[in-house]
């Protein structure tokens, strides 16, 4: 039995397209699925890879069939997306989001709400440094969490349908506060993000600087950096000021930690640099027992 008669995906992107792979590969998630862009481009695109029954740039004809709206758009998109998307909507259907920050896209979208439309905010822990239609796959959210962030216009129905459909995905679930939630990803998503797009602009300079070949020998540990740094700039710019003052806290965390490394180097205090050495030892280990490294 599908949780959903129409399920419409706005935005099908990375995200969007992996839960519409997952939607037409099981089949049981949504009857029927409706995919809408702004750009004629995508749409085109999710016709000729076949993941939706319908693409269109039709925003507010295909809305007004849903049973469930998903945007899938970047954060900073949600607000402007939503005040389109909610008038459209029939009566007592569900909107939910797959947002990275959960307090500012709340507060761009509740100024749109309606009583009889139930909102469930969402947010797969789980992607790739690619974007767009062809980047998606049907098993990305396997094992992978994903959060959610209940409000007072969550109904009890709404919440257990969303959260059908996202263990249909393969995902864990976990519910907290939209703070909460912010602050958790400022640490294990936003942040890790900012130091590789930091590290891999601090060497580039260094190679210009001295016109070596710096990056030419770029080990392992620096590749892995170079992989998140390929990620998406409109989505990271969108990331990082929305979650601004939690970025900016763990931010300052860290900095605090790198200059007590670095007094440690300098003071040869040995015991100090192999206790955090040992400490992130321990925390790949621990991910890699509950699989998720
Ligand atoms: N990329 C990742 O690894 C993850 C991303 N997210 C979140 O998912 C959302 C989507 O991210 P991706 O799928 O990576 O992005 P993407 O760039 O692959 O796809 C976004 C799609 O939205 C469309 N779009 C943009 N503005 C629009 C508008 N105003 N109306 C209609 N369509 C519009 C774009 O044309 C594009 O097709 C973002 O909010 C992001 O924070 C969540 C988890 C992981
Ligand atoms: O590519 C990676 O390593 C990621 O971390 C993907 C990712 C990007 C944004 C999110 O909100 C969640 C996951």
């Amino acid at each position: 039995m599908p949780v959903f008669g129409t399920l419409v995906v706005v935005g099908p992107g990375l995200i969007g397209s992996s839960v519409l792979r997952r939607a037409k590969a099981r089949g049981d998630l949504a009857q029927r699925l409706i995919a809408v862009d702004s750009s004629e481009q995508v749409c085109a695109r999710v016709r000729e890879l076949g993941i939706a029954d319908e693409a269109t740039t039709d925003i507010t004809t295909a809305v007004a069939q849903a049973d469930c709206v998903m945007l899938c758009v970047p954060v900073g998109a949600m607000g402007a997306v939503a005040a389109t998307v909610v008038p459209a909507m029939k009566s007592g259907a569900v909107l939910t989001d797959v947002g990275s920050t959960k307090v500012s896209v709340i507060e761009a979208i509740t100024p749109s709400l309606r009583a009889d439309i139930a909102y469930v905010p969402a947010h797969p822990m789980a992607g790739t440094e690619f974007s767009g239609p062809d980047a998606g796959l049907a098993n990305l959210f396997e094992d992978r969490w994903c959060l959610l962030t209940p409000l007072a216009c969550t109904t009890a129905q709404s919440l257990h349908d969303i959260r059908s459909l996202w263990e249909r995905c393969g995902a864990r679930l976990r519910e907290m506060t939209p703070s909460h939630h912010d602050r958790v990803c400022a640490i294990v998503s936003h942040l890790p993000h900012l130091l590789a797009f930091t590290i891999c602009g601090t060497a580039d300079h260094l190679a210009a600087e001295t016109r070596s070949e710096v990056l030419d020998f770029a080990a392992s540990g620096f590749r892995d950096f170079t992989r998140i740094a390929a990620s998406d700039p409109i989505m990271w710019r969108d990331i990082f000021l929305a979650n601004k003052t939690a970025l900016l806290e763990m931010l300052g965390r860290f900095m605090e930690d790198a200059k007590a490394m670095g007094r440690a180097i300098e003071e040869d205090d040995t015991a100090y640099i192999v206790s955090r050495i040992e400490e992130g030892r321990a925390i790949r280990k621990s991910l890699q027992e509950n699989r998720q490294a």
